[in-house]
């Protein structure tokens, strides 16, 4: 029996992928083979022996210590695009809560129940939530990937101006972005040319601060910035500094923090991006899915710190090997096999980076003697047999 531990709550009919007469997936598990989880942080537990995958039902990859399972042989997978229709629609309702002063309009309303003639008081005390409309204003989009895309489409749509900037923008993105949205050059031409700023990229080494004092002084005055990808791509003393000033006019965000919520003209949502039934529904069946051939079939599909390799079994038996990408690893795995005689029937390699996978196919069984010679290659890091 497999054994997944749940770290996190999981929709159950991503549970229901994984057939209960070869799984077991419970919140208590000893050896797990497969952890699923959401945005809790792993990166300050221990990591059993057994553990051979992670699936995060979601995108962000950042509460995952991604070297440490990489060098534990530990493949690791994420769930593009699986959420990305609900957090479009919260940038869109974030693009109206960052103009039209609706959430400090609604405190105020409620604060008026058990008075008197509360019709008159909305009429004469509405004038300070007036904002403006976001209609021919234009919007820089940071980050063009399943979330952006949609973001910049739908905003042209609302005859907002749209405005995209993603060096790194894949082939598939660029397919799906409407002809109506300009390529800004450089971050620059974003920080100084819009009124709306909404971020959409991970959180890495790289973009991590990227809105920080430096961006806000180049940005135009009363901007209004919408953060639904993690709370630390923004230096938050620096916001503050923006806000207090009027540089900013409004900072949304779905990552509060104590800091965050001490600061003026901030509206802060409880991480509810990817909390719509559907995207719950949704992360839970690929993750499931991804762990499932993993586990099954050693496919790697969807990684994000091993190559992804995904083809159809067509052998008695699988060895699955997770090495480092350096010279000779071939030649010395294809000899551990040779030495026994047994003749390969199919070999597959991708590298990534440091790491490469290889899945040799062998019609017949193989000995502990072949899986152990394979193991103890300099370079090898995981062996599994299929
Ligand atoms: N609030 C939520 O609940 C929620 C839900 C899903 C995702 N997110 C966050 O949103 C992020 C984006 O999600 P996605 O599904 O669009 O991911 P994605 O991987 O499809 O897109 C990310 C894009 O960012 C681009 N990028 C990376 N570094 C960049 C940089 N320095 N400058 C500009 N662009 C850069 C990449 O090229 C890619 O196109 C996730 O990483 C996650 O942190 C939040
Ligand atoms: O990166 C993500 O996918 C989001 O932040 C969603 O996180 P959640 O699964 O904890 O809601």
């Amino acid at each position: 029996m497999y054994q997944v531990k749940l770290i996190n709550k999981i929709a159950p009919c991503g549970l229901d992928k994984l057939d209960r007469t070869k799984y077991v997936c419970a919140e208590e598990v000893e050896h797990p083979d497969a952890l699923l989880v959401r945005s809790t942080s792993l990166h300050e537990i221990e990591f059993d022996s057994s553990l051979l995958a992670i699936a995060r039902a979601g995108i962000g990859v950042n509460n995952i210590p991604l070297e440490r399972c990489s060098e534990a042989g530990i493949a690791v997978f994420n769930t593009p695009g699986a959420n990305a229709n609900a957090v479009k629609e919260l940038a869109l309702c974030a693009l109206f809560l960052a103009s039209r002063k609706i959430s400090d309009g609604i405190v105020w309303a409620k604060s008026l129940a058990g008075q008197a003639e509360v019709e008159k008081l909305v009429e004469k005390g509405k004038g300070q939530f007036v904002g403006p409309e976001i209609a021919g204003k234009k919007l820089g989009v940071i980050g063009l990937g399943a979330i952006g895309v949609m973001v910049c489409n739908t905003a042209h749509h609302l005859d907002m101006e749209v405005l995209g900037y993603d060096p790194y923008i894949s082939v598939d993105s660029a397919w799906k972005l409407s002809r109506f949205v300009d390529k800004a050059a450089d971050l620059n031409t974003i920080f100084t040319e819009c009124d709306y700023i909404s971020i959409h990229v991970p959180l890495t080494k790289e973009t991590r601060g990227m809105l920080d004092r430096e961006a806000f002084a180049k940005m135009k005055k009363n901007v209004r910035i919408i953060n639904l990808a993690r709370g630390e791509l923004v230096n938050n003393a620096d916001l503050a500094e923006a806000l207090e000033s009027g540089e900013v006019a409004c900072y949304v965000t779905d990552f509060p923090s104590e800091e965050v919520l001490g600061m003026k003209n901030v509206v802060a949502i409880p991480h509810l991006g990817a909390s719509t039934p559907e995207s719950e529904d949704n992360c839970a069946v690929f993750a499931a899915r991804e762990l499932r051939e993993y586990l099954e079939n050693g496919n790697i599909v969807n990684s994000v710190n091993l190559p992804n390799l995904e083809v159809p079994r067509s052998a008695h038996t699988r060895i699955c090997i997770i090495n480092r990408n350096i010279p000779n690893m071939l030649q010395s795995i294809t000899a551990a096999v040779a030495g026994v005689n047994l003749n390969i029937e199919n070999l597959y390699n991708k590298s990534r980076g440091d790491y490469a996978y290889t899945i040799v196919e062998i019609d017949g069984p193989v000995a502990d003697s072949v899986v152990k010679a394979i193991g103890d290659v300099d370079g090898v890091i995981r062996v599994r047999v299929l």
